[in-house]
């Protein structure tokens, strides 16, 4: 081959950086791939926008079919985001047997068996690398480093804004808006932040990462997902006081056959690894019942590591392209979908109400907790300004999801009981 075409869809954040990563490491792209690497033609929304590469405006188009209906072109590169339009151009360009990487999690999250389907019977590699945790590459230690072993546990923060987010909240004192601002700025929000402080984005990266990791497919509907919009400067201050750090956790755990995924607001024990993973960058724990404890860290989110993702599964279908072995690496999940019930998943619990300030409140709270069986690893009452109001913040030992379910439905109907003001997910205990 003289050189390798690529149509690029999407000039953004992280279409800029795939252009400047090939354009400025051409001779290790040379050298690997035998060719060199050029970027034939891209799609763009807006013919006028200023952009942050220098483009011979000839290569622009708005037009998606120039690009997939190029026989000149070899792979796709596809990094505009959005779902049914993608879906509709990377099937087109699959059945024109384009190879095709991607960095869309949305896409991947939904559509992700379908188009790996539609890769394999054209005899075309379909790599999502940048999907999950952006420049790290997690998804190829699942697939190839880790292929050897049975993972039990996946937790991670898989999230760059949001990390930065509480990073900023927690320790500079931020306000929310300003730092989702910053974070919009910098590059490593979504085009819509919803899914991002919602927590959809990191639930649709767990469930590309359970599908891979327990070889099982878990669609998006299968994670619970809570985000990070109702947690409070109070909960970040008594997390501290109590020796936890608060961030958006994603954890999937396979216990026999069945597995539970979610993602939601973790107070994390300080010394816990993850506690110290700050600003946009990520990581993922693994655990394999052989290879024991893995942590895999890195930048999560921005234009350059996420390119980086993006160009080397670039190299990787080259490589394959060299080896004439397209379309051969997506394995089919071996396992059938078994999720866990409420009563089969086990954490501990941070919880604070606001109660009547009266005698034997304390006693009835604690009653209900031991009627489900439900001890206390930790527990603060203290006044606050409202009068005759205290506040009790306790964090549980490990209880079931239903139990602690139940055991909130039961403190609101609790008379003395003035408000549940915030509950979260404790992993790890804290040496306070
Ligand atoms: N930003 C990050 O850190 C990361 C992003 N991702 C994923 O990468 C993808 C791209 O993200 P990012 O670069 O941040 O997004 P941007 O919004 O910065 O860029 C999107 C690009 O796609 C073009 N585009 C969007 N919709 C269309 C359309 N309908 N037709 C033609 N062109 C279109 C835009 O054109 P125009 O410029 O003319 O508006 C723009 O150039 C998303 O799937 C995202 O989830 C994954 C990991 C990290
Ligand atoms: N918006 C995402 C970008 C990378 O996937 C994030 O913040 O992690
Ligand atoms: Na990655």
């Amino acid at each position: 081959m003289e050189v390798i075409s690529i149509g690029l869809l999407g000039l953004g954040t992280v279409g800029s950086g795939v252009v400047k990563i090939i354009e400025n490491h051409q001779d290790k792209l040379m050298h690997q791939i035998g060719c060199p690497v050029e970027v034939k033609r891209v799609l763009v929304k807006d013919l006028n926008k200023e952009r942050a590469v220098d483009i011979h405006p000839e290569k622009l188009t708005v037009n998606a079919e120039d690009i997939i209906n190029d026989s000149e072109i070899d792979v796709i590169i596809e990094v505009m985001g959005g779902v049914e339009e993608t879906r509709k151009h990377l099937l087109a360009a699959l059945k024109n047997r384009k190879h095709v990487v991607t960095a869309n999690k949305d896409l991947m999250a939904v559509y992700g068996s379908e188009l790996l389907t539609v890769a394999s019977e054209n005899g075309c590699d379909l790599f999502y690398e940048a999907s999950v945790a952006g420049g790290i590459p997690i998804l190829r230690s699942l697939v190839d480093g880790l292929a050897s072993d049975r993972i039990t546990k996946m937790m991670g923060i898989v999230n760059g804004t949001t990390n930065f987010i509480l990073t900023k909240m927690s320790k500079q004192g931020s306000a929310y808006e300003e730092v989702l601002k910053e974070a919009q700025e910098l590059g490593y929000a979504e085009s819509d932040p919803t899914s991002d402080v919602e927590g959809l984005d990191a639930a649709r990266k767990m469930a590309i990462l359970s599908t891979l990791g327990f070889s099982m497919k878990i669609d998006l509907d299968d994670v619970k997902v809570k985000g990070i919009t109702q947690i409070t400067e109070e909960d970040l201050q008594y997390g501290k006081q109590l020796g936890y750090t608060m961030k958006l956790i994603g954890i999937a755990h396979r216990e026999g056959e069945k597995v539970d995924v979610s993602v939601q607001p973790t107070l994390l024990a300080d010394s816990h690894p993850l506690a110290a993973v700050n600003d946009e960058y990520n990581a993922v724990y693994v655990y394999g019942e052989a290879v024991g404890e893995t942590m895999f860290y890195g930048p999560g989110a921005g234009s350059l590591p996420t390119a980086t993702a993006v160009v080397s599964d670039l190299v990787g279908v080259m490589k394959n392209m060299r080896l004439g072995v397209n379309g051969k690496s997506a394995v089919t999940p071996q396992y059938p979908k078994k999720l866990k019930e409420p009563s089969e998943i086990n954490s501990k619990y941070f919880l604070r109400l606001h109660v009547k300030d009266e005698v034997g409140v304390f006693a009835n709270i604690t009653t209900i907790f031991s009627e489900h069986g439900v001890s206390f690893e930790k527990i603060l009452q203290l006044p606050v300004k409202e009068k005759g109001t205290a506040e009790i913040v306790l964090v549980t030992h490990h209880a079931s999801l239903q139990d602690y379910e139940d055991i909130l439905v039961k403190l609101r109907d609790l008379h003395a009981v003035k408000e549940l003001k915030s509950s979260y997910r404790v992993e790890g205990s804290s040496r306070v």
